[in-house]
């Protein structure tokens, strides 16, 4: 059975040019066949941390439903907060999960009728009344922005750039993460809803640089082959799963491209748990259009059987526009309280709908 590659980022991290080097070309590899991998870390993400973030998910999750909707999303014209479940959408279909939206908390921009929608992406956070939470998340939130920045030196190297290249992308960036339960099929209150998945075939959801997941014991992400058949990525004890997000196809003229993958409500009768965090650059960032050496051109993949669609790629030069396409189409009936959409461009509307 395939299963994706592991990468350690300790030889990255280490002060061997050799390991340095070893790492940096089996990312290349990972990407350009898989665009997902495996990642072990010790340096960022403690063991203590990730386990904190899970035990703050499940006591979340097993609040009522009344605090639940304290904080949901509908109350946040950043698109941050509470989703309940079937409330998103992916392609239109409503997924089979709960969840909460984060972001890195940066002041809120003074929204006029001229001010581009996606700058009301920025601003604060909703939290539950739980100790602890919101210290544990934002710092995990941190780290995996931390993870990224390293993650993305080497990227960088693997396309032939100056390894601080995507340092550019570090001022204010606009990461995001979720905090989701995928119930059980078959559970008496969670019905699976209209295609019976967690989350559906989706890349739209990644658009930004990297998505960093951690995911409990277990399992249900399946990664799309080229050949369109389903790899597991089936949780490997102190591996976090990475993924390329759309803006690197924009970026790399499709050498890097996001992969389509999905979340199966699982039968064992557990809960699942993940926290993907999806690390992205500042909502105003152009995205540059890379120079890629030909042989790597030569390497992109070819005849892709997918269940996505070109046409519902987000490739803006703007990556705001992207994001908040993207978490407008996921959250319809937060973008509809918040903005308006005038011959398909969004802006902040001056009266709540
Ligand atoms: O929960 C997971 O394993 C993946 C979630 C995901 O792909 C997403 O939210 O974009
Ligand atoms: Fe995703």
């Amino acid at each position: 059975m395939v299963s994706l590659p592991i990468l350690d980022l300790n030889l990255f991290l280490s002060d061997s040019t050799e390991n340095k080097a070893r790492f940096v070309n089996d990312l290349q590899q990972a990407v350009l066949k898989y665009g997902f991998f495996y990642l072990r870390d010790t340096i960022f993400l403690s063991p203590e941390l990730q386990q904190s973030a899970l035990t703050h998910a499940k006591a979340f999750f097993a609040l009522p439903i009344e605090e639940k909707l304290k904080i949901q999303m509908i109350n946040s014209p950043h698109f941050r907060g509470y989703q309940r479940m079937g409330a998103e959408t992916t392609n239109f279909k409503q997924d089979n999960r709960e969840q909460i939206d984060y972001g890195l908390e940066v002041k809120a921009e003074h929204m006029t009728e001229s001010t581009p929608a996606y700058l009301g992406l920025k601003g604060p956070n909703q939290w539950p009344d739980i100790a602890g939470f919101k210290a544990t998340f934002s710092t995990y939130m941190e780290a995996c922005t931390d993870i990224a920045k390293a993650l993305l030196r080497a990227v960088a190297l693997s396309l032939e750039l100056d390894e601080h290249y995507f340092s550019m992308f570090e001022h204010e960036p606009h990461t995001r993460m979720k905090v989701v339960r995928y119930p059980p099929m078959g559970h008496q209150i969670d019905q699976p809803k209209e295609h019976g998945l967690g989350v559906g075939p989706h890349k739209l959801k990644d658009y930004g640089c990297l998505t960093i997941l951690l995911q409990d014991d277990v399992g249900g992400l399946q990664v799309q082959a080229t050949d369109g058949t389903w790899i597991d990525a089936t949780p490997i004890p102190g591996c976090l799963v990475i993924n390329i997000g759309e803006m690197f196809e924009r970026m790399t003229q499709k050498t890097y491209t996001a992969t389509v993958h999905r979340v199966l409500n699982n039968t064992s009768g557990k809960d699942r748990i993940s926290l993907p965090v999806f690390c992205n650059p500042n909502v105003a960032t152009q995205v540059p259009v890379l120079d890629i050496p030909e042989h790597l051109l030569a390497q992109r993949p070819k005849d892709v059987q997918s269940d996505v669609k070109t046409e519902q790629l987000l490739q803006y030069p703007v990556y705001g526009e992207s994001a908040f396409r993207g978490l407008s189409r996921s959250h319809p009936m937060v973008a509809n309280k918040w903005y308006e959409n005038r011959y398909g461009n969004w802006r902040r509307r001056t009266q709540a709908a």
